[in-house]
């Protein structure tokens, strides 16, 4: 309860309300909730007050698609088991074989891991699940897909069989559900009801565009909407490169990062998009899943997703406890029936949304401009201004002062030329493979340390869940 109050938590969220009493009573869950709604600590709770703290022997293991979310998960559960002394220890890989093999020996009460480095461990004997009362598969469809399925059959036959499994997702498809079934005991099956798979705070929107006219689009759009922090997601590692370098040439802090990425590379580019340093994180599916970082307001779609679940979990990393954010899908005219699915599959609806022209683009920036300085007027207190304002007001018309003011106060738009390769647009057909960033990928390289508002030591508001720090973006 200590732990909570710290971190701002006044009431349990619907799915920690309708799992946490399972996870405590020892049941098998498959628990399936909307992005950003507290799923970590629904089966993280559970975890910790089951974990024995005098017994030095792993005893709670949760499984992770990528190694930024191992590390944020192994940070949540550090953070709710504070106060009780047990240790976490996230397993990932890209990260140097004997550091966690020391971190093993310093006897963990929970670990971690993505699947293919704890295999790793496993196969060495470095690592001893033998005592493991409690398994999560976090991003559980995910882990059972075809990339993962195997590996985690493997992991799972590791941990004694009498163990409770807890499986989380915003997404679960009904033959991976089949799947879970197999792996587990008369699983309670907890979905939170909603209509929409989406959460209602994001708003929706898709914009018809040629391939070609993408990235202006793109960046026009990023003019007027001025995010706090945007994550722009392309469907392949090239791709994600081309348009880190093309909105770096017109003057936006942006980064990529995806999987062939070294680790330290991946760790400080996340690290810099959390801190602010850089305003937009272009990434592949990478980062789709999970991430929980706060301060994104907007998503772009830059290409459509490869089926609605990486839609959801892509457009879900915004909108998180309880705030708003915006998502915007491109589609180019021959993917229109890829939104249809999405939409089918989802329950929710995107609205159209005209991709602006530099000209719109240009007024609406200058329209943020205006608002700026309409605030600084109601304020008032420009008395010790106005003798020099009435000075100038002598030597020019005011019109043209007004001007060069809101010129001084706009960022610059930088027209430079930008060419992407070119693609292919998404096939219809619902493909199980996905393409891009394969799964295997998932496991190259990346290590990040979360830095959230809260470990900054401010609980925001009266109540987190409800915060809003743009106030409606
Ligand atoms: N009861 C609560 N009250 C307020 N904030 C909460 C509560 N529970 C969790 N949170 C916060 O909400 C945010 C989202 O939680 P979390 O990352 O667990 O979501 P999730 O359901 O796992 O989302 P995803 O499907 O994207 O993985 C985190 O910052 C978390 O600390
Ligand atoms: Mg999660």
């Amino acid at each position: 309860m200590k732990a909570l109050e710290k971190m701002g938590f006044e009431e349990a969220t619907p799915i920690q309300e309708q799992t946490i009493p399972l996870g405590l009573q020892g049941k098998d869950v498959i628990g399936q909730a909307q992005t950003g709604t507290g799923k970590t600590a629904a089966f993280g709770i559970p975890m910790i007050e089951k974990i024995e703290k005098s017994q030095r022997k792993i005893q709670g293991l949760v499984v992770a698609p990528t190694r930024e979310l191992a590390i944020q998960v192994s940070e949540e559960i550090h953070r709710l088991a504070k106060f009780k002394g047990i240790r976490t220890l996230p397993i990932y890989g890209g990260q140097q074989m004997d550091r966690q093999i020391r971190g093993l020996k310093d006897g963990p009460h929970i670990v971690v891991a993505t699947p293919g480095r704890l295999l790793d461990h496993i196969r060495r004997k470095s690592i001893n699940i033998s005592n493991v009362h409690t398994a999560v598969l976090d991003e559980a469809d995910e882990m059972l897909n075809m990339g993962f399925i195997e590996d985690i059959r493997d992991i799972l036959k590791a941990i004694p069989e009498e163990r409770q499994t807890l499986l989380f997702s915003a997404t679960m498809p009904k033959e991976i559900r089949n799947i879970a079934s197999t792996l587990m005991k008369n699983p309670e099956e907890v979905k939170v009801k909603s209509k929409e798979m989406t959460v209602s705070n994001i708003e929706q929107h898709f914009v018809e565009v040629h391939e070609k006219q993408k990235f202006d689009a793109l960046t026009n759009l990023l003019d007027i909407h001025v995010p706090e922090l945007a994550i722009i997601f392309g469907r392949t590692k090239k791709r994600v490169d081309e348009l880190m370098d093309g909105l770096q040439a017109r003057g936006f802090r942006a980064e990529g990062i995806h999987g062939d990425l070294t680790q330290g590379k991946r760790m400080s580019v996340l690290n810099k998009f959390k801190n602010g340093r850089i305003e937009i994180l272009v990434a592949t599916d990478v980062a789709a899943r999970g991430l929980d970082i706060s301060g994104v307001s907007h998503v772009y779609n830059f290409d459509v997703p490869q089926d609605p679940e990486s839609y959801v979990h892509r457009i879900g990393r915004t909108g998180r406890a309880g705030k708003t954010g915006v998502a915007i899908s491109f589609i180019t005219p021959r993917e229109m029936p890829h939104l249809n699915l999405i939409e089918k599959v989802t329950k929710s609806k995107m609205s159209r949304m005209k991709a602006p022209s530099s000209d719109e683009a240009r007024r609406g920036q200058q329209q943020i401009t205006v608002e700026k300085l309409v605030r600084v007027i109601e304020k008032g207190q420009l008395e010790e201004y106005r003798e020099t304002a009435s000075e100038l007001l002598d030597e020019h018309d005011s019109v043209t002062i007004v001007a060069a003011a809101l010129k001084m106060l706009t960022k610059e738009r930088r027209q430079t030329p930008v060419t992407l390769s070119s693609v292919q647009p998404l096939s219809v057909k619902r493909s199980k493979n996905k393409g891009g960033d394969n799964r295997k990928n998932y496991r190259g390289g990346g290590d990040n340390k979360r830095n959230y508002n809260r470990s900054k030591g401010k609980p925001q508001g009266r109540n987190r869940k409800f915060q809003n720090k743009r106030g409606s973006n």
